[in-house]
Parts: structure tokens; sequence; C-alpha cells
């Protein structure tokens, strides 16, 4: 399958990554990787199907796991910087969260600042506050390990948020949340991106939140890019059947708001292929 050539980046505003590659073992995950830039402040997506690459490429431009090639942003090189200087600067959420530990949920959030910011005297107040925007003000003193899997996914946004990065890469950070939420934490995540300039960056498989919040998405298939661009450009039928193996369009509504119209999948082979 031919891959959309994708031009090294031109501005150094956003983040890019250039002639990313990752490999386990024998076999390569990500192949040669040029991309970007993310722009700031805006929501960003990471789509693709099952297998595609979409994991890798957020821990790779987080530094979570060996890779090779540059991740920049804003022109500066992340690769290379000290662990504690490069988690100021970006912050990755995985898609499965550690096994909680028995500390309150405040006293994550005040444990997952201090991962790239010294102790200052107003972090109680202002982790208090990031539990406030995100609705979960009421969780602050249980234990962790209590919690059932969407109210740890919020307070997983919470420790992301409350360390102030300037590029937040979430690896579908909405997987567990009922509506309420999925609503409120996108909402919260495009006011916080135009309020600071935050570079964020998620793994969505919801297309329809991709075309409604995201401005720039990427498609992933096979470890390689195979679009770069608005949702609403790249999301052609023919590219969400070479990728999806979906019969779709996306339509739109009265209110100018974007929804994928599915009228048939292909059934054979459905099994994801490891690349
Ligand atoms: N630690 C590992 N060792 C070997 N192969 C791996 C490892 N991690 C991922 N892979 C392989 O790399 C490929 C991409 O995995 P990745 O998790 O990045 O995909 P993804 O697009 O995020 O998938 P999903 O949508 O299912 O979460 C898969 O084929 C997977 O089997």
């Amino acid at each position: 399958m031919n891959t959309v050539p994708t031009a090294p980046p031109k501005t150094a505003t956003g983040l890019s990554v250039q002639g990313l590659s990752v490999r386990h073992g024998h076999h390569t995950i990500l192949h040669d990787i040029t991309l970007g830039p993310f722009p700031p402040g805006v929501l960003c997506a990471v789509l693709g199907p099952n297998g595609s690459g979409k994991s890798t490429l957020l821990r790779a431009m987080g530094g979570l796991v060996p890779a090779r090639g540059r991740v920049l942003l804003h022109g500066q090189a992340l690769d290379g910087l000290p662990l504690k200087a490069r988690a100021r600067l970006c912050c990755t959420l995985p898609q499965s969260l550690p096994e909680p530990l028995r500390l309150s949920v405040l006293e994550t959030l005040l444990a997952a600042r201090r991962v790239a910011h010294p102790a200052q005297a107003d972090d109680i107040p202002a982790a208090l506050g990031w539990l406030e925007r995100m609705g979960i003000a009421s969780l602050a003193l249980r234990p962790l390990n209590e919690l059932s899997g969407g109210q740890r996914q919020l307070v997983g946004l919470a420790q992301a948020l409350s360390r102030h990065p300037r590029a937040l890469l979430l690896d579908e950070p909405l997987s567990a949340l009922d509506p309420h939420y999925q609503y409120r934490v996108l909402a919260l995540l495009r006011e916080e991106a135009a309020r600071s300039g935050l570079v964020c960056i998620m793994v969505l498989h919801d297309l329809n939140q991709a075309l409604n919040w995201c401005q720039t998405a990427c498609i992933l298939h096979e470890g390689q890019v195979r679009a770069f661009g608005a949702p609403r450009t790249i999301l052609t039928p023919a590219l969400l059947h070479a990728i999806y193996r979906i019969h779709a369009c996306v339509d739109t509504g009265t209110q100018g708001q974007a929804f994928m119209s599915v009228q048939g999948v292909e059934t054979a082979d459905q099994v994801p292929q490891k690349v």
C-alpha cells in the first residue's frame, strides 16, 4: 500500500517528528515517520485501526519507548533531553494506567506534579482546582485504588493537566468515560489548549469526536502515515474503506456538526495483524 509522502515540517511551531522508527524484536512497528507539525492551541487526533501503531507513536513522541529519529516541540529537540526536563515539557497519559497505589486522589495529583516541578505553596489549592474543573472534587480524599475505571481515567487526566506541560499526549483518554464526562473532558482540553497554547494530541477511535473536536489529525496504517490534515478533509470514503474496511462517508448536520454514516463493513479476515 502506498503511503502519503509527508514533507519535513516547515514551521517550528507545534510538535513534529522526523524519521521516527520503532522496532520490537524483529518487527518494525513505526516505519521512518515524518509528521507534523501538530499545532498548539487546538485539539489534534491520532487515528487508525487496531494495531496500526498509534500507542507506539504516542509513546515514542513522549520518550517512553526507544525510538530512532527526532521529536521537536516548537523547534526544540525533546529526544536527548534529561528525563525531568522532558517531563516538564511533555506529558504522556498511557492507555492502561499503572496499578493504583493506596494514595488519596489528591496525593496522587501532588506526586504527579512533583515529577516535573518543585513543590510550591499553592500546590494543594491548585490540585483541588483541577479536580473541581474535572468534576471530581468529591473524590479528593478517596483512595485511588477504590475508584472505578472511569473515575481513575479522570484522575489521570487531572494529574496530566496539573503538570502544566507544553505538550499533552493522551492515549484513548475518553475510553472509560460516560457521555457527560467525554463531553466535559473534550471541552476542558479545548479550553486549556486555547488558553495556554498547549499542543494536545489524543489517540481516538471515535471518528465523530475527531471530526467535531479536532482541528488536525493523522491517520496511521501499518505503522505508516496515510494522511495528515483537517479530519473533515482527510476522512474521505476511499480512505475510510482503505484503512478501516468500512463503506462510510461523512455527513454534515443542520448545526454544522459532522457525523459518520456507515453503510457496511467488510467481514473477512478481521483480525488485526502484527505490522
Ligand atoms: N512491546 C511490544 N512487543 C512487541 N510488539 C508490540 C509491542 N507493543 C506493540 N507491539 C505491536 O505493535 C503494533 C502496534 O501496536 P500499538 O499498541 O501501537 O497499536 P494501536 O494502534 O495503538 O492499537 P489499538 O488501537 O489496538 O490500541 C501491534 O501489532 C502490536 O502487536
